[in-house]
């Protein structure tokens, strides 16, 4: 537990390499346990989620090494799948230990999962989902229990394209009897990123990156060795850092396709961007306000990165106005944003941002993770110091979030 101290008022300028994407990385660490045997994971990043989620499957038996970014995991020890010791709920793909451990070991055990408090975050779509695999599923006490003798491939339409119940049901129809269908699925990159892994171990997945995912059940999957795609909305956290401050930033190790709606808006407001290899930024001194943004699934603008457009806007010329359509709470931010100085009104889901002159350096503290860091980029762009409290939350998604920041010319801290 700690806070980060910034200094505001310095611009962003530099390039800074981007690392392996979190949401990305938990899914694939999880679907290695469809194999036994060691695989090889590259360009994982060191974060907090990462971490607990090797706790967990440490426990259940596995034996893992992390080093420079490359996990390897040996899942041929596991002994049991009861994941009911306390730290599933810490992390939110904790829940995707169901589809990935059921075929193999017919029983899982396991406690509801965590993640950032953004709203009631419900997991009925999973449990609908793998239930209609012929998986049998109880809850009870706080704990859930899933059952399957033999897994059955099935068509499921999903009520909303949800990413992690589409994961969990990708997993959980690898191994299972037959073809399985996943209609309204989430097209997410992080989707197309387990397909690919998934596929390397010897599965039959099709279609991810689309609204249609099709699974032919396989009887054994191998251990395999893969790299995980970067981190989108850790690329797009820096850009908005550089346009908040009116600076410049080229960003390497990106794949630009799955930034284009951050990119749309950025330039939009008035920054330049060119995509080559790398992605260049250059911001205006202050950039326009954007009138309206939508949080969507893939590709519409990430709700992940609705915090972080938010602290920008406030500083904007004009007024914008962000619906928050994924989740129901995700303006946790508002309040704190408001103490550096910017005038927001939420009602419901619509929050509308008046931009302001300047931020002011204040006190506030991280309430989520994307939220933490929408404060310290208004943190960099406000006048005097900011303390940002809670920075363990921030921590959760960003590696090296103050050194990066650091050599990009901000002035951070942690203390
Ligand atoms: C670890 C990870 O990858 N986290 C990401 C993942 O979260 P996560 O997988 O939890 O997000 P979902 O796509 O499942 O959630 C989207 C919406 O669907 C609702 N829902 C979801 C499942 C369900 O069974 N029932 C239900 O009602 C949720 O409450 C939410 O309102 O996708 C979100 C949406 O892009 C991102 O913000 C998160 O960063
Ligand atoms: C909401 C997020 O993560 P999680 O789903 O793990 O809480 C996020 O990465 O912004």
């Amino acid at each position: 537990m700690g806070k980060y101290k910034i200094v505001g008022g310095k611009k962003i300028n530099g390039s800074i390499e981007i690392g392996g994407a979190k949401n990305a990385a938990l899914p694939i660490i999880i679907a290695t346990t469809l194999a036994k045997g060691v695989s090889i994971i590259h360009n994982c990043p060191y974060l907090e989620d990462i971490t607990i989620l090797i706790k967990i499957l440490s426990r259940i038996g596995c034996k893992i090494m992390y080093q420079d970014h490359t996990l390897v995991i040996d899942t041929s020890s596991i002994n049991s799948t009861d994941l009911t010791f306390g730290l599933c709920e810490k992390i939110r793909p904790s829940i995707l230990l169901i589809g990935a451990l059921i075929a193999n070991y017919s029983a899982v055990n396991i406690t509801y999962p965590g993640g950032c408090e953004i709203g009631p975050r419900p997991i009925d779509l999973h449990l609908k989902g793998l239930r209609a695999l012929n998986i049998n599923i109880k809850e009870s006490h706080g704990n859930i229990n899933a059952i399957a003798s033999k897994i059955k491939g099935n068509e499921i339409l999903l009520d909303y394209p949800s990413v992690g119940a589409t994961e969990n049901i990708m997993l959980a129809a690898c191994l299972a009897e037959g073809k399985t269908i996943i209609r309204n699925a989430a097209k997410e990159p992080e989707i197309i990123d387990l397909q690919n892994f998934l596929n390397l171990m010897g599965a039959d997945v099709n279609g991810a990156g689309t609204n249609s995912i099709y699974i032919s059940g396989v009887d054994r999957l191998n251990p395999a060795e893969y790299t995980i795609i970067p981190d989108r909305i850790a690329a797009g956290t820096y850009m908005i850092a550089a346009a908040i401050t009116g600076g410049e930033i080229i960003l390497k190790n990106v794949i630009s396709e799955h930034i284009q709606p951050i990119i749309a808006k950025l330039k939009e407001c008035g920054c330049s961007i060119n995509t080559n290899e790398n992605i260049y930024l250059k911001a205006p001194p202050r950039v326009k306000a954007l009138d309206i943004i939508r949080t969507l699934p893939y590709p519409g603008f990430p709700t992940d990165l609705q915090a972080p457009i938010m602290a920008l806007m406030s500083i904007a010329k004009g007024t914008t106005i962000i619906t928050e359509t994924v989740f129901e709470n995700r303006f946790n931010h508002v309040e704190e944003l408001k103490k550096m100085g910017a005038d927001i009104k939420v009602d419901g889901r619509i929050a509308v941002i008046r931009g302001v002159d300047c931020l002011y350096g204040s006190s506030v503290a991280a309430k989520d993770l994307r939220g933490g860091a929408a404060l310290v980029l208004a943190g960099l762009a406000a006048y005097g110091d900011t303390i940002v409290d809670k920075n363990e939350h921030i921590d959760r998604g960003y590696e090296c979030f103050d050194d990066n920041l650091r050599s990009l010319g901000a002035e951070i801290y942690k203390i």
